[in-house]
C-alpha cells in the first residue's frame, strides 16, 4: 500500500481553513461556494465514521467586513475588536449551514501556549474529546480577545498542530489558497515547484517557506511548516493542500496525488 493510500484508514482529523480560503481576496466578503462545499465534506467524514475537528480562521476578515472598515486594521486593539465581532458571525454562519447537515457545532476559543499549562491543556482536551464522543464538531480558532502573540503572527497553522496533539490525532490537513509547498513562493516565482512528499523538515525545507499571500492571510507558509513540525514529531501526517479544488478533502482522504504530503515520523 503506498503512503497516500494509508490516508483512508485515518481516524481522527483536524481540518484547518485559512481566512484567504473564506473570504474573496477582491472584496474581503464571504466565498460561500467555498464554505458550504467546506461543511458538506466534513459532514461526508463524519457520515464515513471519522471523527472531525474544524480550525478555523476568518474571524478578522469577516469582523472587518460586518463594521464597514475599508481595510483589515494594523493595530491591535482594532484587531481584536473586529475579530470579536467576526467570529459570532462566523459561528452563527457555520451553525447555521451545518444545522442543514444535521451536524451539532461547538465554539472552542484558545491559545497556542495552552499547551504548557496542565490544568488548562486537560481542560481542553477533556472538553474536545467529550464533544467527539457526543457526535458534534468542535469548531476552533484563537481567543484573540487574549492571545495577543498569535494575532500579529496570524498563527492558527501552528494552534491546529497543537490542537492535533492535545487529542491524539491521526491526520491534519490545512486548507490554503495554494496548492502545497513549493521550492519557493510560487507568487513570487514562475518557475516554483511543487513538492508533493516531505518525510523530513529540514533547513533546506524551511528556507523554501514566505510569509502570507494576500492582504487576508497570516503567517505564509513559514507558520505551515512550524505546524508541520509539530504534527509529524507526534505521528500525525499532515497535507497542505488548496482549498479551492473540487473535493479537496475526498480527494486527499482517496490517496490522490493532491497537495504536500508530510510524513509523519
Ligand atoms: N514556498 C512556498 N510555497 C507555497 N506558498 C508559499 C511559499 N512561501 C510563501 N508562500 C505563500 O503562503 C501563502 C499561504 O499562506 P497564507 O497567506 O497565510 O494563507 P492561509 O490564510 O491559508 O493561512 C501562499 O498564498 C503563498 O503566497
Ligand atoms: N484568529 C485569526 C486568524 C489568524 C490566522 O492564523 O489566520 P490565517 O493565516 O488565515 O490562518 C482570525 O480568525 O482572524
Amino acid at each position: 500500500m503506498n503512503i497516500r493510500e494509508k490516508l483512508r484508514d485515518k481516524k481522527k482529523i483536524i481540518v484547518k481553513v485559512g481566512s484567504s480560503s473564506l473570504t474573496y481576496e477582491e472584496t474581503g466578503e464571504i466565498n460561500y461556494f467555498r464554505l458550504e462545499r467546506l461543511i458538506r465534506e466534513i459532514t461526508d467524514l463524519k457520515n464515513m465514521g471519522k471523527d472531525v475537528i474544524l480550525v478555523t480562521s476568518g474571524a478578522i476578515a469577516v469582523g472587518t467586513k460586518t463594521m464597514n472598515l475599508p481595510n483589515r486594521p494594523n493595530c491591535l486593539e482594532e484587531k481584536q475588536a473586529v475579530a470579536a465581532v467576526g467570529q459570532a458571525n462566523l459561528m452563527m454562519i457555520y451553525q447555521k449551514i451545518f444545522s442543514e447537515y444535521n451536524q451539532h457545532v461547538a465554539q472552542i476559543l484558545i491559545t497556542k501556549n495552552l499547551i504548557d499549562q496542565p490544568v488548562r491543556r486537560q481542560n481542553a482536551q477533556n472538553t474536545l474529546n467529550t464533544l467527539l464522543k457526543m457526535g458534534a464538531i468542535p469548531i476552533v480558532n484563537e481567543n484573540d480577545t487574549v492571545a495577543t502573540e498569535e494575532i500579529v503572527y496570524g498563527d492558527n497553522d501552528t494552534l491546529s498542530a497543537i490542537v492535533g496533539k492535545l487529542v491524539s490525532a491521526d491526520l491534519l490537513i490545512l486548507l490554503s489558497d495554494i496548492n502545497g509547498l513549493y521550492d519557493s513562493d510560487p507568487r513570487k516565482n514562475d518557475d516554483a515547484k511543487l513538492i508533493p512528499h516531505v518525510t523530513e523538515i529540514t533547513d533546506n525545507i524551511q528556507h523554501m517557506a514566505g510569509g502570507a499571500g494576500t492582504v487576508n492571510g497570516t503567517g505564509g507558509m513559514a507558520t505551515k511548516i512550524s505546524a508541520a513540525k509539530i504534527a509529524t514529531s507526534n505521528g500525525i501526517d499532515m497535507v497542505i493542500a488548496n482549498a479551492s479544488v473540487d473535493n479537496v478533502i475526498e480527494k486527499i482522504i482517496y490517496g490522490e496525488e493532491i497537495g504536500t504530503l508530510f510524513i509523519a515520523k
